[in-house]
């Protein structure tokens, strides 16, 4: 099957989070099954792109509403990811540093949507599938069902992945008159409450739609941003498939970011000297305890309480552990993260900002990982944690309840039921009496590290759902 995944990152080309993790490793995985797959992004300035080789395959003009553009689609010319990439140049609107953030987003992923089928639509032969990620993909199922102009492939499936439901990507019915004509009764396939919703859009027109984990699926349905409802209505069409993760990448034997590779055999000795590492470079202490947080600093992550968690944690461990955090995201939870380093010097410390390279060191030095999120459709940081043989702290909810079982029901990880302060230095207080057992956290370091979740299955299961639509 020749599938083309549309996307607004894409690791390493582009990443803000999880998302392009995913679709940096999904195609490649189903490549690998023997499968054509494709992917399809914005042409930004990344470093990536800046320093990679591309040739450029199509040139055309194209337009939204009023304003004509020129576009490029450009192919990576060695295939260095295991799959075709192709960016798509809009002078003025892609060509930027960040992914997303600029007051002309909706014009930027509206514009891109619209290359990407301006493009395909003129190729001799028909892909299997467009496949979709996201709300800045989400007018694309809309747009190849009605819009006269894509007539011709108008019998190509289309799939929806939702990767976090809580952005939709809404913009005013003003700007309706960007998308190609199409017949005007249909426009309420666009809408939710008093905007075009993108996400609301591809789920009332995708063929399937799927989500990257059961549980999410499940609780979408009463907790989807305002779109439960749409979603009960369409769950006929609907699967949630657990995201896997790039074993390629995120191989604690080979990362080349680490300061010692190692395996499940030299697992002790590996983690203690990435710890050691680590601990230099944060001005920590490697023979206590170390918990990290890594990930977007918003509410949906839980993020809003750990200054105060890390405060009470410290207050009431003293000099018994360690906390580090790397991140980003709201101003106010990054001054108050960055304040915690004055009061508790020598056993806490924060990154604040974007670094892949001190993720990869944090997976690999740490003992523990906290996941307090409200929300975690997956979660891809505990499944890293695992094949890194870092204990995951977690609130059951989402992809979190799908992957990681309590200490106490002879899993490898610690649960809690809620995002609050309580819930979370308690589990706090379990993993320093699981770490302070060094026969029990040895054993569970070996069992989490033994669990397979490579995209292998998961590749699978999207191709059986592809099949099904042909
Ligand atoms: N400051 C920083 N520096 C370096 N690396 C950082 C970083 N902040 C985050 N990361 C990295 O970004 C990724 C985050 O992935 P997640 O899946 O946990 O969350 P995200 O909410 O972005 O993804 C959404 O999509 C994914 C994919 O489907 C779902 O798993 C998830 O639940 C959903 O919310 C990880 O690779 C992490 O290491």
């Amino acid at each position: 099957m020749e599938i083309i995944h549309i996307s607004a990152e894409c690791y390493p080309v582009a990443k803000v989070g999880g998302l392009a993790d995913v679709v940096g490793a999904l195609p490649k995985y189903q490549n690998k099954l023997g499968h054509i797959a494709k992917v399809v992004v914005p042409a930004y300035d990344t470093k990536f792109i800046r320093e990679s080789e591309f040739e450029v395959t199509y040139d055309a003009w194209a337009n939204y509403g009023n304003n004509h553009f020129r576009y490029r689609i450009l192919k990576e010319k060695t295939n260095k990811l295991g799959f075709d990439l192709y960016i798509i140049h809009i002078q003025g609107l892609t060509d930027r540093p960040n992914v997303y953030g600029y007051k002309d987003d909706t014009e930027r992923f509206v514009a891109f949507q619209i290359a990407t089928l301006d493009w395909i639509v003129q190729w001799e032969h028909r892909p299997d599938v467009l496949h979709c990620h996201d709300h800045h993909t989400g007018l694309i199922p809309f747009m190849v069902s009605n819009c006269v102009k894509y007539k011709p492939i108008s019998s190509v499936p289309t799939v929806l992945t939702i990767h976090n439901a809580q952005y939709q990507g809404q913009f005013g019915w003003d700007k309706l008159y960007y998308l190609p004509a199409f017949d005007l009764w249909k426009g309420g396939l666009l809408g939710w409450e008093d905007a075009i919703n993108p996400l609301a859009s591809a789920i009332k027109c995708a063929w399937k739609v799927t989500t990257v984990s059961p549980s999410y699926l499940d609780e979408m349905m009463n907790n989807a941003r305002g779109l439960e409802s749409l979603l009960r209505q369409e769950r006929w069409k609907s699967v949630g498939i657990l995201n896997g993760i790039d074993s390629e990448v995120w191989d604690p034997e080979t990362d080349p970011m680490l300061s010692k590779g190692y395996n499940l055999k030299t697992v002790e000795a590996g983690k203690l000297a990435n710890k050691t590492a680590l601990c230099d470079v944060f001005q920590l202490d490697p023979s206590k305890p170390l918990f990290t947080f890594i990930g977007r600093l918003v509410d949906e992550k839980g993020a809003d309480l750990l200054p105060d968690i890390f405060y009470t944690a410290l207050q009431q461990h003293g000099d018994n552990i360690n906390i580090l955090v790397l991140g980003s995201g709201d101003n106010w939870v990054e001054g108050r993260l960055n304040q915690l380093k004055g009061i508790f010097a020598g056993k806490y410390n924060a990154y604040i900002g974007y670094n892949e390279q001190v993720s990869h060191e944090m997976y690999a030095g740490a003992d523990f990982l906290i996941m307090p999120s409200r929300v975690e459709p997956c979660g891809l940081n505990q499944l890293y944690a695992l094949r890194y043989g870092t204990v995951p702290i977690v609130r059951r909810i989402g992809g979190l309840k799908d992957t990681v079982i309590d200490i106490g029901d002879n899993g490898f990880g610690i649960c809690h039921d809620q995002t609050s302060i309580w819930d979370v230095t308690h589990a706090i207080n379990r993993a320093v009496e699981l770490y302070n057992d060094k026969k029990a956290f040895k054993a569970v370091r070996k069992t989490m590290m033994k669990i397979d979740h490579s995209w292998d299955n998961a590749a699978l299961n999207y191709i059986e759902l592809y099949q099904i639509l042909k």
